[in-house]
């Protein structure tokens, strides 16, 4: 008769020891397996039945591939899933972390730092919402976000994936795991992973546990050096709230903590997360997380399994050697290296995850949801976070002139800079290509399309991205838009130490602004250096951070339909050799404030 795990009426623990009860030690090794999309085969997912499947950043069915080639996809793999021995569905998992990102079509959102100057815990769950609805809409279970880091110094290449310096306003903003997975009940058992819709939810992974953000000199995986108790209420300050929202799943940092790998570290994994903190989800690995446990990286791979599993790691995103995990780990557990409680431990996690995911009861995609990808509604939603999300830091050249709200019917106005028309460079890394791109990488209105939408008929939008002496003197403009930043970049690649605005991005702002009045906008991950003769040439500067796809959100202020709320969620160093430069520490002397951010209008 029918086995009691598959029981949809069956309490969810009875159904993971009775699932649990029938697996060989190849099975749940399998289990505890994240491989890339690329290699998945009917081998890997019928014959051997790896837990979970992932694509890398930038890895998709094909250019431009539609939710329906994203549905399509999953569901075949899982197909190939529930034809296995025991019919375990796969959990498939993406980077979603601004929005469902490596979708072509997909509504971006602002990246986290942008979040963070909107200190809007509600928008922010709205956003999960959304999220998860475009997620769904492509058939994938899981969303590796939020990243709760902490980022302590700017120059780490990670920094705009952080909601902020201040854990307090990383906690706050935790709230969309809440928007992600759905609100547990009141009664919900603490620790305990949720979802509260298999059709509108995702599950969400709390990233990377623990000190990511914290690195010395912000090199990204690299070594927190910091006591215990700073560890504590800087770092894991986000976790416990993500906790208490039923987060089914964490991802373990690939940075140490004093000298000790995160993806190694017993106390940290097992100790404090599971056991402190009472986490009852699962712990992923990061991309070859424990290959790094050994150098050469991947060389000694039975020690890297050793070490990690036995730290407490419950998945490995190995996520290319997968007969090579299954061996390596089969051969622990059977020599006693790792035990078979451990085993046990982590096949229980992840399979109490899929129990209450839904994924047993509905394993394929709902095809009514396709044409949420993209839709109006999330774009209303994205440009509102866009507002929220921007900082004004000088509006007028003298205490009392202002210089925003600029006019919208203005005879002439120069738009300029790198950054003008470039939704690949608004939206930043983690999209569409694991590091961001330039271009028309995706749907989207860029600044001077919102621009040219904003203005009246009778004013002339004049855009040239490096205007010569010769327009700038001769144009007669009313005023200039100078938008300049940073290009897209993810991780490592984003590690800089050198801070100023790239492609001489000062030196056109002075020799626009020395002939015309001028707003500029900063597009970055992170403040940038401006020099305090730059910063007096201009007539009114604004932070955009990544804003994504929604470019209007930007002109809805800059032309005076909604006033700035952002306040900024880092301190804007004055240059790089301050930092790191945290709010609270002594002499702290930033060129704006943690917490600045100024008003248009008197309220
Ligand atoms: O995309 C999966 C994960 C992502 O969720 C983590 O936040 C991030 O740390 C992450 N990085 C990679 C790939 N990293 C990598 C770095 C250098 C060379 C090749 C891959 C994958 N992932």
């Amino acid at each position: 008769e029918r086995p009691l795990y598959k029981d949809a009426s069956a309490p969810v623990e009875a159904r993971v020891r009775d699932l649990l009860g029938r697996m060989t030690l190849r099975e749940k090794a399998a289990q505890m397996a994240q491989i890339e999309r690329t290699v998945v085969s009917p081998r890997a997912l019928a014959e051997l039945a790896a837990g979970s499947v992932l694509n890398a950043g930038g890895s998709a069915p094909r250019d431009r591939a539609s939710p329906a080639d994203w549905a399509r996809m999953v569901d075949d793999m899982q197909r190939l899933a529930l034809s296995s021995r025991l019919a375990v569905p796969i959990l498939y998992g993406t980077d979603a972390v601004h929005g469902h990102n490596n979708v072509f079509g997909a509504t971006v959102f602002p990246h986290n730092v942008g979040l963070g100057a909107s200190r809007d815990a509600e928008l922010v769950r709205k956003i999960g919402e959304a999220t998860a609805l475009e997620v769904r809409a492509t058939g994938i279970h899981w969303a590796f976000a939020p990243c709760v880091a902490v980022c302590r110094d700017p120059r780490w290449g990670r920094c705009y994936e952080s909601y902020s310096e201040d854990p307090e306003i990383v906690r706050s903003l935790t709230m969309i795991v809440t928007g992600l997975q759905g609100q547990p009940p009141a009664d919900h058992p603490h620790g305990y992973p949720f979802l509260a819709s298999v059709r509108d939810n995702v599950l969400a992974c709390a990233k990377h546990f623990v000190g990511d953000g914290g690195t010395y000199k912000g090199i990204n995986e690299g070594n927190a050096i910091c006591s215990p108790d700073d560890l504590e209420r800087i770092h894991t300050k986000p976790y416990p709230d993500c906790i208490a929202q039923g987060v089914a799943t964490v991802m373990a940092s690939y940075s140490q903590w004093n000298g000790e790998p995160l993806h190694a570290s017993r106390h940290l994994l097992t100790d404090v997360l599971k056991g402190k903190l009472g986490f009852e989800g699962f712990v992923v690995s990061d991309w070859e997380g424990i290959d790094r446990l050994c150098e050469p990286r991947g060389s000694d791979y039975r020690y890297c399994v050793a070490q990690s599993v036995n730290a407490g790691m419950d998945m490995i995103m190995i996520p290319h050697r997968f007969e090579k995990f299954l061996e390596d780990l089969v051969f622990l557990v059977e020599t006693g290296e790792i035990s078979m409680s451990r085993i046990d431990d982590a096949v229980e996690r992840i399979l109490r995850v899929k129990f209450i995911s839904g994924v047993f009861e509905h394993p394929f995609s709902d095809p009514s949801l396709l044409d949420v990808v993209g839709c109006k509604e999330h774009r209303l939603l994205a440009r509102e976070a866009v507002r929220k999300s921007l900082v004004l830091l000088k509006n007028g050249k003298k205490q009392s002139e202002t210089f925003l709200p600029l006019a919208k019917n203005a005879k002439r106005i120069l738009v300029a800079g790198t950054h003008a028309d470039n939704i690949g460079y608004q939206c930043g890394g983690w999209t569409i290509a694991w590091h961001g791109d330039s271009g028309k990488i995706t749907l989207g209105t860029s600044i001077l399309e919102a621009i040219q939408e904003s203005v009246g008929v009778e004013t002339e939008v004049v855009y040239e991205e490096c205007p010569t002496e010769a327009i700038i003197e001769s144009g007669e403009f009313s005023y200039a838009i100078v938008a300049v930043g940073e290009v897209p970049y993810a991780e490592g690649l984003g590690d800089r130490t050198d801070l100023s605005i790239p492609f001489n991005g000062s030196d056109l702002i002075t020799r626009v602004a020395s002939k015309v009045p001028t707003l500029v906008v900063v597009v970055s991950g992170r403040p940038l250096v401006i020099e305090p003769q730059v910063l007096e040439k201009i007539d009114a500067l604004v932070a955009a951070w990544l804003p994504g796809s929604e470019g209007m959100g930007i002109t809805d202020c800059l032309f005076g339909d909604h006033d700035f709320v952002g306040k900024l969620p880092v301190s804007w160093f004055r240059s790089s050799d301050q930092l790191p430069i945290n709010v609270g520490d002594a002499n702290y002397d930033p060129l704006f404030p943690f917490g600045y951010g100024l008003k248009m209008f008197r309220s």
